[in-house]
């Protein structure tokens, strides 16, 4: 279980992230939706140790790791998925992927080509590929797989550690409909004790795959609840749909 109580961050003047507390139970889905710039990814910031908050605490499996680094925290079970692309883009998906998993197994100082011929690795590598459908692609270099394939190797590096949390910024940003899709089987594919919390924009997508839906705006959480309470929420619509012609 991840639970956030009380966070606070500010940037100069704007209170970015303003006492949120946030409870996600262990296998739950959920999503988090707010307009851009509401602190959703600040807010990844401050779970994954990348930020320090000014206030509040976090807590893994009932452990307190306000006060761990981001290392300390991977090493718990939190891994994270990046909005942006952090692949080695010359190296094949197989590679990156084969030192996303020895990176997690703990040893140091690994190569890439002992990596390559130790067979554990290569069966994790494979077993990681297959979940997240790379499987006929993990020979070809990063930078000559489509943006979309990308996306799902960034989820496959998090994958690679085991976690028992996986935070995920964006999964679908800049994809086509066939990509977006695919992830939402992705999704659907993913241990059920896999505790899986997504920031995502396309609302369809979210309302499908979450158990429950939080919504952030000016850096509060404003709403929280089922996905058939969030697409009855008057203030939902308002402050995420406001802009939208169908809304
Ligand atoms: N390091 C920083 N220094 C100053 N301001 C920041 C910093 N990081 C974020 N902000 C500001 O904090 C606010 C929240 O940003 P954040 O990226 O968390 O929002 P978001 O909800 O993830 O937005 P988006 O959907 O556009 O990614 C924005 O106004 C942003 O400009």
């Amino acid at each position: 279980m991840l639970e956030a109580r009380g966070l606070k961050k500010s940037f100069g003047q704007i209170n970015v992230t303003n006492d949120v507390t946030i409870l996600v139970e262990k296998g739950e889905r959920r999503v988090i939706l707010g307009p851009n710039g509401a602190g959703k990814t600040t807010l990844f910031n401050i779970l994954v140790g990348e930020l320090k908050p000014s206030a509040g605490t976090i807590h893994l499996d009932g452990r307190d790791v306000t006060g761990d680094t981001v290392e300390a925290r991977a090493k718990r079970g939190l891994a994270r998925s990046y909005q942006k692309n952090n692949l080695f883009t010359e190296l094949t998906l197989k590679e990156n992927l084969a030192l996303a998993v020895a990176t997690a197994s703990g040893a140091s100082g690994w190569f890439l080509r002992d990596t390559l011929n130790d067979t554990d690795i290569l069966a994790k590598v494979r077993d990681v590929a297959a979940k997240v459908g790379l499987s006929e692609l993990l020979d070809h270099p990063v930078d000559a797989v489509s943006y979309g394939a990308r996306r799902q190797l960034e989820v496959g590096l998090a994958l690679a550690t085991d976690p028992s949390v996986i935070l995920m910024d964006e999964p679908t940003s800049g994809v086509g409909p066939e990509m977006i899709h695919g992830f939402h089987r992705l999704l659907k594919t993913l241990p059920r004790d896999l505790t899986v919390v997504i920031i995502e924009h396309d609302m369809d997508l979210a309302l499908d795959v979450a158990d429950r839906v939080s919504v952030l705006n000016y850096g509060e959480l404003v709403f929280e609840g089922t996905p058939d309470e969030t697409r009855g929420s008057s203030l939902v619509n308002e402050i995420y749909l406001g802009g939208r012609a169908d809304a």
